[in-house]
């Protein structure tokens, strides 16, 4: 393992612009080799979001907030991370764990005067169970999936940000962490209409859990008893919540091997009634709201069915709807509405637009 800084040229950027990076030599060499690398980025101006207390809640800590109304797909917050570790070295026992904060402490002395005071400001829920710099990485990393060079050896990345790390956990979220390998940097988007003065949540756990699973990680992980709106249903409506979460994954491995096929059969046969697939899909999509579990195969399929299965309907209002949705879920997820908005703003001109309008109007008798 080596420790740099990135971007490599600072010179003439602001402290909180760069990031110091613990990777192997291989991803150092290949990050200070990628020409233009890494892209600039304008977060939004004024910012949409503000850090304060969050009340006795989360423990007197503090929370990130909307300070405007902000629309499901919107970006909130991006930032480049403080620390960088590789978590090879990341894995909490014996030798390992030691070399993790041997290169910890190495990169923690070559920090400058902003690095080290922002890093010592955050949280640091293991207290004095682990060592101070380790404590605080493991309670607000996020993770970086990908940096540049040999992705088989260089593996998932954790990354530790000023305010990004302010986010609290919800097991139903409104916002969605996205690391940008482009900018270097981590972005947070809206998934759901979020009012000025409303907490953004992000979520620390898998979502599809149950309810008993998702606390346990928590606690364990993060020291903390969720009480967020999922956590804190009755008993019977709980034991729903965990049912949906279960279905929504079991859905998901099933749609994976969905094609067009069967909607343009549907789309082109008359006989098949019009709620065939619509209706289905239409369930799967308001679970997965529901519950805020944005399942990244199950999601962008049944949205993009909904969306073509309208268009043949010639549907406008639900057609746009759901390419809206998928807009916004693409944002979220890939940082770009990967060309749903134009089917937004122009659902006739699709090619699904009308299939079964056009199928209804040659089968019917002509007198
Ligand atoms: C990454 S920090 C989040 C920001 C933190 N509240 C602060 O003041 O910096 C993670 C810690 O925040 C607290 N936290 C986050 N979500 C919480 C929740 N839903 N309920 C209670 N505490 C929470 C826990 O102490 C957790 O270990």
């Amino acid at each position: 393992m080596v420790i740099t800084k990135i971007p490599a040229n600072k010179r003439s950027l602001p402290a909180d612009a760069y990031t110091h990076v613990v990777c192997l030599p291989e991803v150092k060499k290949a990050m200070l080799a990628a020409s233009g690398w890494p892209a600039p980025f304008s977060p939004p101006s004024p910012p949409v979001y503000e850090i304060k207390s969050a009340g006795r809640k989360y423990s007197n800590g503090l929370g990130a907030f909307a300070v405007a109304d902000i629309k499901p797909g919107d970006l909130i917050m991006q930032e480049r991370a403080l620390l960088i570790t590789s978590r090879h070295v990341a894995l909490p026992k014996g030798d390992k764990g030691r070399l993790r904060e041997i290169f910890l402490e190495q990169c923690w002395a070559e920090m400058g005067h902003f690095h080290r005071k922002t890093m010592q400001a955050l949280h640091n829920c293991y207290g004095s169970d682990a060592e101070p710099l380790r404590g605080i990485v493991d309670t607000n990393a996020l993770p970086a999936d990908t940096l540049p060079g040999p992705t088989d050896i260089g593996g998932i990345y954790s990354a530790v940000f000023n305010h990004l790390a302010r986010i609290n956990h919800s097991c139903s979220p409104n916002v969605r962490y996205r690391w940008d390998i482009e900018t270097f940097s981590g972005q947070v988007h809206a998934f759901q209409p979020i009012k000025a003065g409303e907490q953004l949540f992000i979520s620390y756990c898998d979502l599809e859990y149950p309810r008993g699973l998702r606390q346990e990680e928590l606690r364990k992980l993060y020291r903390f008893d969720c009480a967020c709106p999922s956590c804190v249903l009755p008993r019977y409506q709980g034991r729903l919540s965990d049912w949906r979460r279960l279905l929504i994954i079991e859905q998901a491995f099933q749609d994976l091997s969905k094609t067009d096929a069967d909607l343009r059969a549907w789309a082109t046969n008359p006989r098949l009634p019009d709620p065939m697939l619509v209706d289905a899909a239409e369930i799967w999509y308001g679970w997965m709201m529901q519950e805020r579990v944005l399942n990244s195969v199950l999601l962008p399929t049944v949205l993009e069915r909904l969306c073509k299965a309208y268009c043949a309907l010639e549907d406008e209002g639900n057609a746009r709807k759901y390419a809206r949705a998928a807009a916004a879920y693409e944002k979220a997820l890939e940082g770009s509405d990967s060309g749903w908005g134009i089917v937004a703003a122009s659902p006739e001109k699709t090619s699904w637009w009308g299939l079964r309008v056009r199928a209804r109007r040659q089968q019917a008798p002509s007198i």
